[in-house]
């Protein structure tokens, strides 16, 4: 059997949790959370850059730091992380990461171990899921990065992947916006993707509750007047930035 680079929580144990999904078209819903290592990208403001800001990785992070690689991954069996999901009795499970597409052989299995439970995908939309995995997807909740995350476009944004994305009717946007001249990039993709109406989510960066409702204050008429759906961060009002919530 396979095995699964996971991210750790704050005393070191594998990042697996239960939580209410606090972003997108589920949010509210009580699920169970697996968080896993590594990322393909390097979003400046990334929330959870402990999944792959390393000592030794030079790409750039506002937080400045660097996080050692040792401390901030930890590998484990499918069948022991399929166990830690079970045992938290949750009926759907989100995969998240870092970018859990980079594991997807591993989570193919993982959903095999699973047979009873929604399986909800979070990732940047860089990268496909494996068959095997693919089939057994409910939702994937695609981040597509704008110019503001830092990442070259040409990584970012991959027309295969997105026209693919674009056509599956499981698969949800949910942007990431700073400022409102971010909107201006999000309207040109809705016009080269077509994305489908009420499959887009403008959501505000930011880790605390004060700066996402200032951002909500100019996000919301922009979303009533393009016609998309407005995410809150649920999770950061009720626990903040911490891990394993
Ligand atoms: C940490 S990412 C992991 C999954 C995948 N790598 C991705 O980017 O979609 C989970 C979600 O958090 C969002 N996110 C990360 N940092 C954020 C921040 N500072 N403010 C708002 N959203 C953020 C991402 O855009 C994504 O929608
Ligand atoms: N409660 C809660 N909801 C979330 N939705 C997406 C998350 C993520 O980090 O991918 C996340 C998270 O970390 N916590
Ligand atoms: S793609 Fe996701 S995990 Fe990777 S750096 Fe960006 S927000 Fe973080
Ligand atoms: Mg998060």
């Amino acid at each position: 059997m396979a095995a699964l680079v996971l991210a750790t929580d704050d005393i070191g144990g594998p990042e697996i949790f239960a939580s209410l999904q606090g972003e997108g078209p589920s949010v509210g819903m009580p699920v169970a959370f697996v968080r896993l290592s590594r990322c393909n990208l390097a979003c400046t403001w990334c929330d959870t850059a402990y999944t792959w800001h390393f000592e030794g990785d030079n790409r750039p992070h506002r937080d400045g730091r660097a996080f050692d690689r040792k401390a901030n991954q930890v590998t484990l069996e499918v069948a022991e992380v399929a166990a830690l999901i079970l045992a938290l009795g949750q009926k759907r499970l989100v995969i998240t990461g870092g970018e859990p597409l980079m594991q997807g052989n591993a989570l193919a299995e993982l959903a095999e171990a699973l047979p009873d439970m929604s399986i909800e995908i979070e990732t940047n939309g860089t990268t496909k899921a494996p068959v095997r995995l693919d089939i057994r997807v409910d939702q994937y909740n695609v981040s597509p990065k704008l110019a503001h995350s830092g990442n070259e476009a040409e990584l970012a944004l991959i027309p295969e992947r997105l026209d693919t994305y674009a056509t599956d009717p499981r698969a949800f946007f949910k942007f990431v916006v700073a400022s409102p001249e971010d909107v201006n990039e999000v309207l040109a993709l809705q016009r080269r993707y077509r994305f489908k109406p009420g499959h887009v989510f403008l959501m505000p960066e930011g880790t605390d509750s004060a700066t996402l409702r200032q951002r909500e204050a100019w996000l919301a008429p922009l979303c009533l007047e393009h016609g998309f759906r407005m995410s809150d961060r649920l999770h950061i009002h009720l626990y903040g930035d911490t891990r394993g919530t």
